[in-house]
């Protein structure tokens, strides 16, 4: 099993994951609080209260665990595909696989890495939900002190299956959108790179940032919902589940509830996919 795409997998995803992360606060914010306007009153709203490091909230535990969950993307993905088209990473652009091909090995590695992300993306929302500023003498503490305290007391009071909260609704999230995700990829490549060449530097940007806007216009709709499981079960549990959530959602603020934080999940996924994709190209062209 060819291991450099797992290696060229994580770090890509650590390069990407830095660079998006104000944006990704901002985000969950807008999907779970009320209290902001819009994307501008909630970015100055953070930076008023808990200075630049407010828009790093959360961030520690995501860059360690994107080791796992972004070589397990990369790597289950390109070894599926050697398994369905038998073509190596490198003979790819010279013998494109079929989109249907493309697509299900996307859907294998989204599945997969949706399990190992789970408790991983619980922290991170949960730590990015706190509007405590950063480190202030004389105020309460948060109730999380960090990630690793944040997953021992969700271990404590809501015991394993506290941290696998809102699983699902990220697996049925991931399985489909990381389809998209490299069919748009695979799919600009192709498109806009003369037959048997490698496609350039300036291709694999513009392509990495699209299939990361389109696979995240996708996977709003079930974002929300994820994230809402993720906090609910924190004071007292609302939701009965997945579908529950939905309903109870779309009830009180309108469908447009599906639509939270996608303008910011957008403007976030164009920049983390572009960088994302390039280094992944480059190194393993580079140990090829
Ligand atoms: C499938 N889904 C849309 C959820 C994610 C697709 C892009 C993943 C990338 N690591 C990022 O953080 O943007």
């Amino acid at each position: 099993m060819p291991v450099e795409e797992f290696v060229a997998g994580w770090i890509s995803g650590a390069l990407g994951l830095v660079l998006g992360h104000p944006f990704d606060t901002v985000k969950v914010r807008l999907q779970t609080q009320t209290t902001y306007r819009g994307i501008i009153d909630c970015m100055v709203k953070i930076y008023r209260h808990e200075s630049l490091l407010g828009f790093f909230k959360g961030m520690s535990f995501p860059i360690a665990s994107i080791a796992v969950v972004n070589s397990v993307l990369f790597g289950v993905y390109s070894n599926t595909l050697l398994l369905l088209t038998a073509t190596s990473h490198q003979e790819r652009w010279a013998q494109p696989p079929s989109y249907m091909h493309i697509f299900l090995a996307g859907c294998t590695g989204g599945f997969l890495q949706a399990y190992c992300l789970a408790p991983f993306d619980l922290i991170k929302v949960r730590l990015q939900n706190q509007t405590e500023p950063v480190a202030q003498p004389g105020s309460p503490p948060p109730q999380y002190q960090g990630p690793v305290h944040c997953a021992a007391s969700i271990f404590r009071e809501e015991g394993y299956r506290g941290l696998f909260r809102g699983a699902w609704a990220l697996m049925l999230r991931d399985t489909p959108t990381m389809g998209i995700y490299f069919i748009t990829y695979e799919g600009l490549c192709h498109q806009y790179t003369p037959e048997g060449q490698n496609p350039s530097s300036a291709t694999v940007l513009v392509a990495g940032g699209f299939a990361g806007i389109a696979s995240w216009v996708a996977a709003t709709p079930l974002d929300v919902i994820k994230s809402r499981m993720q906090m609910d079960g924190l004071r007292r549990r609302v939701y009965q589940g997945v579908l529950d959530c939905m309903v109870s959602s779309v009830r009180q603020e309108g469908l447009g509830v599906f639509f939270r934080g996608v303008t910011i999940n957008s403007a976030r996924a164009f920049p983390v996919n572009a960088v994302t994709f390039l280094s992944y190209e480059y190194l393993l062209r580079w140990w090829g």
